[in-house]
């Protein structure tokens, strides 16, 4: 594969846990880079501090990486990297088309959601939104504190155009942070949110104490929910056994360090949504993609009762024993 040139300058959108290590990577990197956040808080202590206190504290931050408040910035950069949790995206891309003249913005989408109320991936909101953008998609198994803490990592990077990931792999690639090359951006982009609402649903079998046996058999089969319905919506069947499907999913529905893992944990243990999600101010996209998989899953004529099971759940239809009494009364079938 030719290496890339990469990019001389970047702006991350979104100063959460993510947003802050990659931008981490890219600084590392000598990379010109400014992370764009909405809160003071953030931007004081990146810029005074070198750390992000709100969402990542104790990562000593590159002293190189600079934070900002105004989306002026990001027509100042060669490539933009869109960190901004999925059901605020369509909102922050409309400003962001505003803030930068320039056409073929590249942007790696680096959210892991669906948008709720449309059922559109991340690709689709920013090409109805900004089509002048140039698309690619970050996804994977990796921990944001893993990532900042120069933990070995290894990510799909998804893009249309060879030369155009080539260069991005340059700019995000370390030793420690290694991208794969994909152009399946569809399949990339489906793991990455699927396996959210998956974590939540392992996070139930172990806050309810259902044993490991149990989360295994919800992995696997959930595995066969996620190819099915990826498949079905046009992935690649190896983008799904890949680091951005299975890898992902193994990890995230097998760590309580997984934020939609830990909600899911204490939903098993009985509390409200509302209770888990008024004590964090971190996100857990498989919340609101829950909704979007099973609209999209049931208009596809897919199976996906993991998923519907999570969506009856976080809107309140059914309760955790319902759900567990459902699952367990389906009919025997073959596995395939
Ligand atoms: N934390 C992690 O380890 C990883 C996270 N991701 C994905 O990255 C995305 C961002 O997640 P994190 O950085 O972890 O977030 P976080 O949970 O650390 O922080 C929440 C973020 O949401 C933003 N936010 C809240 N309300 C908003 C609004 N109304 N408009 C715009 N932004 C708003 C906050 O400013 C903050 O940046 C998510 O899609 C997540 O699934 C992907 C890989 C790893
Ligand atoms: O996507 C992640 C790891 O790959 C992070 O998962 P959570 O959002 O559940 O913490």
């Amino acid at each position: 594969m030719n290496s890339g040139r990469p990019f001389s300058s970047v702006g991350v959108i979104g100063g959460g846990a993510w947003g802050t290590a990659l931008a981490a990577v890219c600084a590392n990197n000598g990379v010109a880079t400014t992370l764009w956040a909405r809160e003071s808080a953030v931007i004081n202590s990146v810029n005074n501090h070198h750390e992000n206190t709100e969402y990542l504290p104790g990562v000593p931050l590159p002293k190189t990486l600079n934070a900002a408040d105004s989306l002026g910035m990001a027509g100042e950069k060669e490539a933009l990297l869109f960190v901004v949790p999925a059901q605020f995206a369509r909102s922050v891309f409309a400003d962001l088309r505003a803030a930068c003249p320039t056409a073929g913005m590249p942007v790696a989408l680096c959210s892991k959601g669906i948008e709720r109320s449309s059922g559109l991936l991340m690709t689709e909101v920013l090409s109805g939104v900004w089509p002048e953008a140039k698309p690619a998609v970050l996804s994977g198994p990796s921990f944001a504190r893993d990532v900042a803490m120069g933990l070995p990592t290894a990510v799909t990077l998804a893009c249309a155009n060879k030369d155009l990931g080539a260069r991005w792999m340059a700019t995000i690639g370390a030793a420690h942070f290694r991208p794969y090359l994909s152009n399946d951006l569809t399949g990339a982009e489906l793991g990455g949110a699927i396996k959210n609402v998956l974590a939540i649903a392992a996070g139930v079998v172990d806050g309810r104490g259902l044993g490991q046996s149990a989360r295994a058999a919800l992995i696997a089969r959930g595995f066969a929910e996620f190819q099915r319905l990826g498949v079905a919506l046009g992935a690649k069947k190896e983008t799904m056994a890949g680091l951005s499907g299975l890898g992902d999913l193994i990890l995230t529905a097998s760590s309580s360090q997984s934020r939609n893992m830990s909600l899911g944990m204490e939903l098993g243990k009985g509390r409200s949504l509302e209770e888990v999600l008024g004590e964090r101010n971190t996100v857990s996209e498989g919340v609101a993609t829950a909704d979007a998989i099973h609209a999209l899953a049931e208009k596809a004529g897919v199976e996906a009762p993991i998923c519907e099971a999570v969506s009856n759940l976080v809107n309140g239809r059914k309760t955790v024993d319902e759900i567990i009494a459902a699952l367990l009364a389906r009919p025997f079938k073959s596995e395939a």
